[in-house]
């Protein structure tokens, strides 16, 4: 990013990818597509300069700003600038990203000393869920639950792999694709579900990559009433099995779909997958192991 003299810090936060199948609402990682935020001047009025477009406000209503402002009323206008490689409501938490570097934004200016813990809470109590905030803080593979309001996230490693992101061109509002999952699940399905996501959790944390990545194919909380919306999803996981694929999940609410697979077959793979049809973008991500990073430019 070109460094403008007149910013005196910048704040980067990665794109994360929820849920890993059966770890609704649960687990998510870190991946390597960045927002960062360079923070300028004091101004009478806040203005966010950017490029995503009419609809990304530019003054306080900002969702940046916004947060910032929940977080610290009395913050004073700057000027910032937001560069990101996130795209919008894909299923890889722009929304999050915006909402930890408005909390940073707050932290930073407000010199509050925010613990990561705090920072984690505050995010979750206005995004709702743990599963994208926690790893676009923590980094790298993040276990949560946020049960009557109380977040707990626990860091792990993920292992080593090289994930596609299969991006649609069309965006999926993740309020749109909540309003398609049942209200409740009978005991039996509850158990088997949660089941499924503990024993990966396990597998991930083992290195046990072959089990993991069954395990990350049998999710029953979500993907099959999402399938309606993301049609994509059951070919692109059929493909990836041509292709020695470990998995492929949902990301986040969608439309975006992940693929884990050797790093050999992700030429032959992208290729079948154009091949068949599927006009999205293909991009190979790395996990991001650092989280939000704060880089001051000046004192
Ligand atoms: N950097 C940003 N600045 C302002 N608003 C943003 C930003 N990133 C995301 N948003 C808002 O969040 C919405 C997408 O949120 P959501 O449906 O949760 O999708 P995602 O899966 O990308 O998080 C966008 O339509 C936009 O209103
Ligand atoms: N667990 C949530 C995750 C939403 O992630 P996003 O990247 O689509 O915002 C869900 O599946 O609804």
């Amino acid at each position: 990013m070109e460094m403008n003299p007149q910013m005196q810090m910048q704040i980067r936060v990665p794109a994360t990818s929820a849920n890993l199948g059966p770890g609704f609402d649960s687990l998510g990682i870190a991946v390597t597509l960045y927002l960062t935020v360079s923070v300028g001047e004091e101004t009478k009025k806040w203005f966010v300069e950017h490029t995503m477009g009419v609809e990304v406000p530019s003054d306080e209503s900002n969702m940046i700003v916004k947060t910032a402002l929940k977080i610290l009323p009395s913050l004073k206008a700057h000027r910032i600038k937001v560069e990101s490689d996130i795209p919008l409501a894909r299923g890889l938490g722009s929304s999050s990203s915006a909402i930890v570097a408005g909390i940073e934004l707050a932290d930073q200016l407000g010199k509050m000393n925010l613990t990561k813990e705090q920072k984690i809470q505050l995010a979750t109590e206005i995004e709702g869920h743990p599963d994208n905030v926690a790893p676009a803080i923590l980094g790298d593979f993040v276990v949560s639950t946020f049960v009557q309001q109380k977040n707990t996230s626990i860091k792990g490693h993920f292992p080593e792999l090289q994930f596609i992101a299969y991006i649609p061109s069309n965006e999926l509002l993740t309020t749109e694709s909540r309003n398609v999952l049942p209200k409740e699940l009978s005991f039996k399905e509850a158990v088997s579900a949660g089941s499924i996501g503990n024993t990966l959790v396990a597998a991930l944390l083992t290195g046990r990559t072959e089990q993991a990545g069954r395990l990350m194919e049998e999710d029953l909380y979500h993907e099959r009433y999402r399938l309606k919306l993301v049609p994509h999803l059951a070919k692109i996981r059929e493909i990836g099995h041509k292709h020695n694929s470990m998995a492929t999940y949902l990301s986040g609410a969608g439309p975006t779909v992940m693929t884990i697979l050797p790093m050999q077959e992700t030429a032959a793979f992208s290729q079948e997958i154009k091949k068949a049809g599927l006009l999205g973008k293909i991009v190979a991500l790395d996990v991001d192991r650092q989280g939000t990073i704060i880089k001051k430019l000046r004192s």
